[in-house]
């Protein structure tokens, strides 16, 4: 954030000092209030993230009792706003009462100004940086879609789709590459529906051998074939009232997908070696990394079968193509490990950024995933490096030497960036492009931007 948008309360009622400390802080926003009353008023109306505080307040400014005060106000009415004071000089003791009443740091008169800056910017770094994890830590825990990020453009458009079908009983199927989060959205899907107090089951279809998958899925009676020691009912019973997710449906044998059809169908299962109609009651969600028609198309997947599994089809963008989102993504994982690691990491240093966007990220989320948790045991410091991630030196996508091509990209890259910082504030997002408002919304319409994008990121995905 730029100095001119930091917003910096100072409280003091002597006309001299506060005039010095006005011309230290000029390149803030800076607001003043001389006494309690205006120091709250200015406090409510600003919302500064950080305030410098005389403890020396009138009508006693040779005192402390209405300096701590209001601090002790400050502190409650907005718990996450830095407040430094500004003691007498020696006064170590109100220092320290003031620093146990809440206040984040203090100092000491007479004002040297060149420290108090190197105070007060550290304050709103902090401050900054909280406020960050703290929008970042509501993105990550409280959407309807708990857990999941989509923080890109692409991805909330899957989310809103998740939320339209999860309600309905139709048969979904999730079409994405490995690890672009298709299993978490199948459980969204059951967790959003009516049936969220039913059991989820999932099935891996590509995961357990042909002869085992039949009886895995439909169960079996006691002495269907060696081993059957006692009758087992399947999968698909076992989610009786709930939900089944059948993921990599593409490798379901050829053979089990009549049977599989039939279910669908009829909404019956008969057990391996049973004679019985068991009715079930399931909503069915299936996934898969291929592409279905391609399979048709090989004989290797029943068409029937396929306009059976997708009544809804919802394609989950591969990460690579979330570009806008990479970030966001990346550092709500990092404080979800950092903080399962009990490491104090404050974030990607830059060239851990770059790498970020610049990769490929064949492996998707899971890749990221790794990659992250991996480094948050790996920093030495307190942000993880692209080394730390495994990036070092890992190229960009295919390098275009078209100008024009380049110039596109990389503006286009730096009006997300931008974007990303500002929320989608377009007066802010204008100022740190240093274009103007008209100029901005031509260039969000050319790049097919959408400001509002990332302002939902802020407030209505929440997730
Ligand atoms: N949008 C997201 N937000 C947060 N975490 C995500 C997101 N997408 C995926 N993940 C995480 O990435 C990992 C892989 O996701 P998931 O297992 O759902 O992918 P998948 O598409 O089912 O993979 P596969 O096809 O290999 O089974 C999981 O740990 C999941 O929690």
């Amino acid at each position: 954030m730029s100095e001119s948008s930091r917003k910096l309360l100072i409280v003091e009622d002597d006309p001299g000092l506060l005039n010095q400390l006005k011309w230290c802080f000029e390149s803030y926003d800076v607001v003043t209030a001389s006494d309690r009353s205006s120091a709250i008023a200015e406090l409510r109306r600003h919302e500064p993230l950080v305030v410098l505080q005389d403890l020396g307040l009138p009508p006693n400014p040779d005192g402390v009792e209405e300096g701590l005060a209001t601090l002790q106000e400050t502190v409650k009415l907005s718990p996450f706003t830095k407040v430094i004071v500004v003691t007498g000089h020696g006064d170590q003791q109100n220092a320290l009462r003031a620093i146990a009443l809440g206040a984040y740091d203090f100092y000491q008169k007479p004002v040297d100004t060149d420290t108090l800056q190197l105070i007060v910017d550290r304050a709103f770094n902090i401050a900054e940086l909280e406020s960050e994890n703290r929008r970042l830590q509501a993105v990550a825990t409280q959407s309807p879609l708990e857990g999941i990020v989509a923080a890109s453009d692409a991805m909330l458009q899957v989310c809103r789709m998740i939320e339209k079908v999860a309600p309905t009983n139709v048969t979904t199927l999730l079409l994405g590459e490995s690890g672009t989060g298709k299993e978490l959205l199948s459980r969204a899907i059951h967790r959003l529906s009516p049936r969220r107090d039913k059991r989820f089951v999932a099935i891996n279809c590509a995961a357990i051998p042909e002869n085992l998958l039949e009886s895995e899925l439909f169960g079996y009676e006691k002495g269907a074939f060696t081993g059957a020691a006692r009758q087992t009912p399947g999968k698909v019973e076992m989610a009786d009232g709930g939900t089944l997710f059948l993921d990599e449906i593409g490798d379901m044998p050829m053979s089990l997908q009549a049977k599989m059809l039939r279910f669908l169908q009829e909404r019956v299962v008969e057990r391996v070696g049973g004679r019985e109609e068991i009715p079930v009651d399931v909503r069915v969600v299936c996934a898969t990394n291929q592409n279905p028609v391609e399979l048709i198309k090989q004989d290797l997947f029943r068409e029937d079968l396929y306009y059976r599994v997708c009544e809804i089809t919802i394609d989950i963008p591969p990460f690579r193509d979330r570009e806008e989102g990479r970030l966001i993504l990346a550092r709500v994982l990092l404080n979800k490990y950092a903080e399962q690691q009990k490491r104090a990491i404050s974030g990607f240093s830059d060239d851990a950024a770059e790498a970020i966007e610049a990769y490929s990220w064949p492996g998707n989320v899971r890749e990221l995933e790794n990659k992250v948790k991996s480094a948050v045991i790996m920093a030495d410091g307190k942000q993880v490096t692209a080394a730390d991630l495994g990036l070092a030196g890992v190229d960009a996508e295919e390098e275009t030497l078209n100008l024009r091509e380049v110039r596109q990209h990389a503006e286009s890259k730096a009006i997300r960036k931008a974007l990303m910082k500002n929320f989608g504030n377009i007066s802010r997002t204008a100022e740190l492009l240093g274009v103007t408002r008209p100029t901005l919304y031509d260039l969000l319409s050319k790049y097919g931007l959408s400001a509002e994008a990332y302002s939902k990121r802020a407030n209505e995905t929440k997730e």
